[in-house]
């Protein structure tokens, strides 16, 4: 595959993908936003950090392996083992112990949205949508603040027994606190020292503090859930932040209640449009019982498309049971392309779903079931737009119109992500999933689903890296969503 023609199809995706746009009338987005305050850490600001503490203590926490931040030291164990791997890593935690810590030991450079649900409104509301109605359960004066203030961004505000939708500045919750998480992120070569162990950090990532107050409740208002036909028209929904359910609450009630609740709304969603399509996107869910209930009882069966990174693939496929495949997932991670591409292949299978896109550094991977409406080809055009996104976001760091995403044209292919594709290409020949031309577009048929894969746009030096994945899910999802409704259209 010549990486000019990927260069030219990235192009031409563009354009026709813009022309589509219009034809979605609206986009409902829920429910987790955040604010994020954002640290870079320095060589000198991390020995500041680690001389916090007694280094051999940070040992001894680093080989419990907090699954939740309880005191400073599990936070400090678990940058450790994110930097030493290089991994991205989300861990909550449920007391404002830790933020008032940091925020008097460490403080932030900069506070920006944050949140999937937050994240992507703001971007669907940049690419010019005619609407998008962003819910978040918890919008907070201060939250609200970090929304774009267009007209086409819009949030349901409870007035009494009826429900209208507002700009989200007029539609906040008075009085409620705002929900803070911390965002650490790290460079490429950081060398760290600690208790005698020395490493280098493999590669920019980032550790968040997913902050989980006691009040916090992933459910949705009672008048929201009446009214929800104040929202249409709309043609899709991006649903993420269950990893907010907890397994139990001090009124007695369980995270079965809350899975309950967010299927009803999934079904009361699917009531109002029946063409309604609706993506789920993942995030980091350490606690398994969670993480299962979630794939199992909210997505599978219920929701048409998922999106999630290469570590949140093998994490799904642990849960799920695929421990081996799981592990050949997570053990050559970025590499591991044809075990991203079979686990990919099962969760769709597990999870009765239409359609998987997985995110990883340089590719993504498509899995389709049979009988799409759409052709591989605009598939491979929805999927080349959000890798344009993608590289527009990791270029300015940020994405303010449709003239700053086109920015994202500039950025090379990566080359390291053609040949991972040129690897796997052998593989999929051999199994008969394509004939070599049909390789050449990035295509496989299987027995019982059907594949898009391109090579993406990487930018070297990333502005910022935190929600390109969300705008690569949520910019795939929305261009099929407006193919689907241009095709309909007879245009
Ligand atoms: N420098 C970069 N250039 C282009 N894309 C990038 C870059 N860094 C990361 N990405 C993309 O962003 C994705 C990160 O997604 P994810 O881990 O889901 O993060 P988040 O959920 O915070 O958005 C990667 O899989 C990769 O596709
Ligand atoms: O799980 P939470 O607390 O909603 O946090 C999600 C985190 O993931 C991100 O949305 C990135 O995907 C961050 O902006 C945010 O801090
Ligand atoms: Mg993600």
């Amino acid at each position: 595959m010549d990486i000019q023609e990927w260069e030219q199809r990235h192009t031409d995706a563009f354009y026709n993908v813009k022309e589509a746009l219009p034809y979605l009338e609206g986009m409902f987005v829920a429910y987790n936003s955040n604010i994020d305050a954002i640290k870079h850490l320095t060589d000198k600001e991390l020995s500041r950090l680690i001389g916090f503490f007694k280094e051999t203590e940070i040992q001894e926490r680093v080989e419990t392996y907090p699954r939740e931040i309880k005191d400073p030291l599990d936070f400090m164990a678990r940058l450790l083992i994110s930097m030493r791997e290089g991994k991205a890593a989300e861990i909550p935690a449920h007391t404002s112990d830790i933020h008032e810590w940091l925020k008097e030991h460490m403080g932030f450079d900069y506070a920006r949205m944050g949140g999937q649900a937050g994240i992507i409104s703001n971007l669907l509301a940049y690419l010019e949508l005619k609407k998008v109605v962003a819910y978040i359960p918890w919008l907070s004066e201060e939250q609200a603040e970090y929304f774009v203030a267009s007209d086409n961004l819009l949030h349901p505000k409870v007035e009494g027994e009826t429900v209208t939708l507002k700009r989200p500045q007029e539609a906040f919750k008075p009085g409620i606190e705002s929900k803070v998480n911390w965002i650490f992120e790290y460079s490429k070569d950081l060398e760290v020292t600690c208790n005698g162990i020395k490493f280098k950090v493999p590669r920019d990532n980032r550790l968040i503090i997913s902050s989980r107050p006691k009040w916090l409740r992933l459910d949705m208002d009672r008048e929201v859930y009446e009214h929800l036909d104040s929202l249409l028209p709309i043609d899709g929904a991006i649903l993420s932040g269950y990893q907010m359910i907890k397994e139990q609450y001090e009124d007695g009630s369980t995270y079965k209640d809350y899975v309950a609740n967010s299927v009803k709304v999934i079904e009361k969603l699917k009531s109002l449009n029946p063409e309604l399509r609706i993506h789920v996107e993942l995030t980091s869910i350490q606690n398994r019982l969670i993480r299962k209930a979630i794939l199992t009882e909210i997505v599978a069966k219920h929701v048409h498309s998922l999106g999630l990174d290469t570590v949140e693939v093998a994490n799904a496929l642990n849960v799920l049971g695929h421990e081996e495949l799981s592990y050949s997932v997570i053990k050559k991670e970025e590499n591991g392309i044809m075990s991203l591409y079979q686990g990919a292949v099962q969760l769709l299978k597990d999870l009765s779903l239409e359609r998987v896109h997985v995110h990883s550094l340089g590719f993504y991977i498509c899995i389709l079931a049979k009988g799409h409406p759409l052709t591989l080809k605009e598939h491979r055009d929805s999927l080349l737009f959000s890798s344009t996104l993608a590289a527009a976001k990791a270029l300015n760091g940020k994405i303010e119109n449709l003239a700053e995403a086109e920015a994202g044209l500039e950025v090379p292919v990566s080359n390291k992500g053609l040949e991972d594709l040129e690897n796997f290409k052998l593989y999929c020949i051999g199994r008969k999933l394509c004939t070599p031309e049909e390789s050449e577009y990035g295509y496989l048929y299987g027995p019982d689903h059907d594949a898009v894969l391109i090579p993406s746009k990487v930018v070297d030096k990333p502005k910022a890296t935190v929600g390109i994945g969300d705008a690569i899910s949520a910019g795939a999802f929305t261009a099929m969503l407006a193919k689907m409704k241009q095709k309909r259209a007879g245009k």
